[in-house]
């Protein structure tokens, strides 16, 4: 067992060119936990994974996963970007676009077959991706990040353009996964959300950590704005359980 924990967050600070997205921004994240990332549009969500996974450089302090200093190759991380449509028509199959995911892609057929069967998708492996559901390509994309072992899994707004049921479906196999790896998602599905994530950070320019599920008024009103994204989704009287007014 790694003693460490699994996200450390250190004095970070990020600007691209001169706008700052976040500052000073600290917190800790458990092994097992599955973290949900929430806040306003553009209030830094995105730009918080990828600093997270190290595909960008803070300006100021640091992130270390399970105590590696970001970016390591000696953790193995799954990351499932925000889901784009674009690009589509070229001739990629299911089975090849999950063995992207292999390190230095080389090929290990056995490990693609297990990575989607866990996401209940080796019947579609000689199929186009294009040809897929939204919801479909998403299970996809989640097995190319699984097929490494990750220890940890960051999923970037993994339910957008998927319906109700696919969202609850995908929420229950991130569940089971959790039993395995840390999971980090993004996401505006506050409803869905609430009942599978063990703990909420708050994004708006800082951050704010919540251990535990319950997401409350006081952390999406105040300080953090997040007000808005809650009342135009019409979930208030679903997730905040001290809400009456009707
Ligand atoms: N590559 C980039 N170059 C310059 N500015 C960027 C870039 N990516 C994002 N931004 C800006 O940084 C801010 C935070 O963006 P980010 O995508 O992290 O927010 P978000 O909380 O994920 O938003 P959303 O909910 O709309 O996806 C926004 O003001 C955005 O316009």
């Amino acid at each position: 067992m790694n003693p460490f924990p699994a996200i450390e967050v250190r004095n970070l600070s990020f600007a691209y060119e001169k706008a700052p997205v976040l500052s000073n921004v600290n917190f800790t994240v458990e092994a097992g936990d599955f973290l949900a990332i929430i806040g306003p549009n553009g209030g830094g969500k995105s730009t918080l994974m990828k600093l997270i996974v190290g595909l960008l450089k803070p300006s100021e302090g640091d992130v270390r996963l399970f105590g590696r200093k970001m970016p390591s190759r000696k953790v193995s991380v799954g990351y499932v970007p925000q889901n784009t449509n674009h690009n589509l028509e070229f001739p990629i199959t299911v089975e090849e676009t999950v063995s992207m995911g292999l390190p230095h892609c080389k090929p290990n057929p056995s490990k693609v077959k297990e990575a989607l069967e866990t996401v209940k998708m080796e019947s579609f492996a000689g199929r186009r991706l294009g040809e897929l559901s939204g919801g479909e390509r998403q299970r996809v994309l989640i097995a190319r990040a699984l097929v490494s072992d990750p220890q940890i899994l960051f999923l970037d707004e993994p339910s957008s353009n998927i319906d109700a049921q696919g969202q609850e479906d995908l929420y229950e196999l991130l569940a089971e996964l959790n039993a395995k790896m840390t999971i980090v998602i993004v996401s505006h599905d506050l409803m869905v959300l609430s009942n599978h994530v063990k703990s909420v950070a708050c994004v708006n320019r800082s951050v704010h950590f919540h251990s535990g599920s319950q997401i409350t008024p006081e952390m999406v009103q105040g300080m953090y704005g997040c007000e808005v994204d809650l009342i135009a989704h019409g979930v208030p009287h679903r997730v905040l359980g001290t809400h009456h007014s009707h």
